[in-house]
């Protein structure tokens, strides 16, 4: 791992531009949103003062804070509109299959008119990412239709009262708090960078939301913590999950959940979403889930020299939370939404089209033949 070559294939160790939103990797393996360390902020903030100061450049004052959560409490209602599409979306659907088309078909509602508006579509979006999830799955799966209003100040802990209709204990929504600020930004991460390809054409901040969250949805990015889960709750003991993993090292399978792109040794948001997976699995006395995943990251240490990113312990904390697997992603989407359109506000304050080119590799010159004489 440690002699990587860089350049080439994924665009790897070039530079695609300027921000001023965060820091990967740049102190070994630091990672800082606006100059705050991810550790102070998981530790002190709460997610919608990160929200405010990745979208509104510094960190609010008292006032500032409850005006923010007023508004984004304010806003947390859905269209008549969208609730028909989606209860037209079918149960067995991919819940990020359902946010795409949330985020889309609020585009078409409340359309972006103009970048004036940049800020307001985002604390709207903000708001209602939430509400978009649960009310398909609950109308979906149990066949009610919830009222997507609830008194909780924070999105953390609303989106779990949306989820289970009634509010969570202060430990769960302490837990839902972390995970959004852990997940809220990341650079020129897949999906970041397709929302600013995607402003780069001056479009609208939906079509950037919306695309973004088609390349969230794969394994090899937002999708591994679902898929990373899909792999450990089978395992019964850390010998079975050693004997698994050890095989399909041996295959050559990639292990959801471990690797990053960008850090070398180690993923800081790792360490801290372990500390709560650690305290859940006290919480609700597991001895299986937790002592599996600590096994998975020692074999792959020790094996591969491949750390836990941030995916693998959110996997084993969401589900002592009882979130069902397929929601872990949708989750990714309520933070992140924050890094999107903080990304889209960059790109369109100094935009030029993103547009690189490719090295050629078909044939110099092709010969016309006509249909009927093709092979
Ligand atoms: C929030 C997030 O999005 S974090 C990322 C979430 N994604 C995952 O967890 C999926 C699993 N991980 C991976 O697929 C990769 O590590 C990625 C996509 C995150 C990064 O990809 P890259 O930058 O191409 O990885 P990198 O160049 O460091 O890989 C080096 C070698 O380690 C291997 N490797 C990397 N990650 C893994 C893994 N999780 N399991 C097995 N092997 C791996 C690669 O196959 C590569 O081997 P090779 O040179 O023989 O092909
Ligand atoms: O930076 C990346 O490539 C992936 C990642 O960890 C993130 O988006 O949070």
């Amino acid at each position: 791992m440690a002699d990587k070559k860089i350049g080439g294939a994924g665009l790897r160790g070039q530079s695609a531009g300027e921000t001023a939103l965060c820091t990967v990797g740049q102190t070994g393996s630091g990672l800082t949103y606006r100059g705050f360390d991810i550790k102070e902020l998981a530790e002190k903030a709460t997610f919608e003062e990160v929200a405010y100061l990745l979208l509104k450049g510094k960190l609010p004052n008292q006032a500032e804070l409850d005006a923010y959560i007023a508004k984004l409490k304010s806003q947390r209602g859905l269209p008549a509109a969208l609730k028909t599409v989606l209860e037209q979306i079918p149960k067995d659907a991919h819940p990020m299959d359902v946010m795409r088309t949330g985020a889309s078909m609020l585009g078409n509602l409340e359309t972006e008119q103009s970048f004036d508006e940049q800020q307001d579509a985002t604390d709207r979006l903000v708001a209602v990412l939430p509400s978009i999830i649960c009310y398909w799955y609950r109308f979906s799966h149990e066949g009610v239709r919830i009222e997507t209003e609830t008194d909780d100040d924070s999105v953390g802990a609303h989106f779990l009262h949306l989820l289970r209709g009634e509010a969570p204990s202060k430990l769960h929504a302490d837990v839902m708090n972390v995970s959004l600020i852990l997940y809220a930004e990341h650079e020129f991460n897949a999906s970041t960078f397709t929302a600013r390809v995607c402003a780069s054409t001056l479009s609208d901040i939906h079509s950037c939301v919306t695309g973004a969250i088609g390349s969230l949805r794969g394994p090899l990015h937002g999708g591994a913590n679902e898929a990373a889960m899909a792999m450990i709750e089978d395992w019964k003991s850390p010998e079975e999950a050693e004997r698994e993993m050890m095989g399909k090292l041996e295959r050559k399978e990639k292990i959801m959940g471990f690797g990053h792109a960008i850090y070398r040794t180690s993923d800081p948001r790792n360490e801290i979403i372990k500390h709560w997976s650690e305290k859940l699995a006290n919480d609700v006395g597991d001895t299986v889930l937790y002592p599996v995943s600590v096994r998975c990251e020692e074999v792959m240490w020790r094996e591969k020299k491949l750390f836990c990113n941030a995916d693998f312990f959110h996997a084993s904390a969401y589900h002592f939370m009882g979130i069902p697997t397929k929601l872990f992603t949708p989750i990714f989407v309520m933070s992140r939404v924050t890094g999107w359109a903080a990304h889209v506000f960059e790109q369109r304050a100094n935009n030029r089209i993103i547009r690189p080119s490719a090295d050629y590799t078909g044939p110099e010159k092709s010969e016309w033949v006509p249909i009927e004489q093709r092979d």
